[in-house]
């Protein structure tokens, strides 16, 4: 039940002890799908909003968390033919540290990475400051079970192969030094195995898929919403803030009975929201 207690504390006083640190949302899908579009315009949305332009959210993706090649491999990732799109690629540890630094609301730094070298960039570093809300994106972003566990909520955006291949191609050669041909054969040699054996595999962790991806408006703004509802929660409880209600009753703002009595509720949204918290609120209290 923690994944119900946490997200609408507003409802339940264990919340405090569910989730100390920031929510962190997963969110994978294949190469080119518009996982980063995705992030990207939830945080816009979020800064965009004024109940919640001050919130903290950052973006963490795990492009940046490829493992330094040897000698052989940076050889075969020249000609692409080095395969990155398999879990091997990736570096557990500096993701496993920065996950705790993240979850713990430290600062932490995560490597800058260039793609036309296939390697991190000696000494560059983006910073990673202690954030409200955390997004962690990446083909293989739900892969790792030590990862996935750590997710509030996991987002698979979903658009297909043909438009993938297409943004793929587009972007590699603008972006990433890369020719068609190497494009091709690295798509078809590891790239389209993979997905189907690690990522396409991992969509059954979603809570949400975003068909179509940054273009699927309606789901952002869902999503966008309920990670403000989790925003002014924690707000409620957070022990800095005058309105914190520590052990006392209810704040009436969450109260489900005035919220479903559509007091508080101004639109259609609102009044979904607060019928979605209080049916939670019942299976909470049920239980
Ligand atoms: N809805 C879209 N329409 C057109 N191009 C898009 C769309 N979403 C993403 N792209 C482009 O496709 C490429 C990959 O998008 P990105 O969001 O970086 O995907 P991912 O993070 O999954 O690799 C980028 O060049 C981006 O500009
Ligand atoms: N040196 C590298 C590292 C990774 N890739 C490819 O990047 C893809 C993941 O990034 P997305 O933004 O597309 O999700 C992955 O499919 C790798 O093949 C690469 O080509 N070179």
């Amino acid at each position: 039940m923690a994944a119900i207690h946490h997200r609408h504390g507003g409802f339940c006083r264990e919340l405090k002890k569910v989730r100390k640190g920031p929510f962190i949302i997963g969110v994978a899908g294949g190469t080119a799908s518009g996982k980063s579009s995705v992030c990207q315009k939830i945080i816009e949305a979020i800064h965009q909003d004024p109940s919640t332009k001050d919130s903290k959210i950052v973006c963490v993706s795990l492009d940046n968390m490829y493992r330094d090649l040897g000698p052989d491999e940076s050889e075969k990732a020249a000609q692409g033919k080095f395969n990155f799109d398999h879990p091997d690629a990736f570096d557990l540890n500096l993701l496993t540290k920065i996950m705790k630094d993240v979850k713990e609301k430290k600062s932490t730094q995560v490597p800058k990475y260039d793609y036309r070298l296939n390697a991190r960039i000696s000494g560059e570093f983006v910073a990673i400051e202690p954030s409200d809300v955390v997004l962690v994106e990446g083909i293989l972003a739900f892969y790792w079970p030590e990862l996935r566990d750590n997710y509030d909520m996991k987002l698979f955006v979903d658009t297909d192969a043909d438009t993938r291949l297409a943004r793929r191609v587009r972007r590699d050669t603008a972006e990433r030094g890369r020719s068609l041909d190497t494009i091709l054969n690295q798509y078809t040699s590891t790239v389209k195995p993979a997905f189907e054996e690690f990522c396409l595999p991992s969509k059954k962790f979603a809570d949400v898929i975003i068909p179509r991806g940054a273009d699927n408006t309606v789901a952002i703004d869902l999503i966008v919403q309920s990670i403000k509802d989790v925003l002014a929660a924690d707000q409620q409880l957070s022990p800095t803030k005058p309105n914190a209600h520590g052990d006392g009753p209810l704040p009436p703002a969450f109260d489900p009975l005035v919220d479903s009595s559509n007091k508080r509720c101004q639109t259609q949204k609102q009044y979904f929201y607060s019928e979605l918290f209080y049916c939670e609120y019942l299976i909470t209290v049920s239980l």
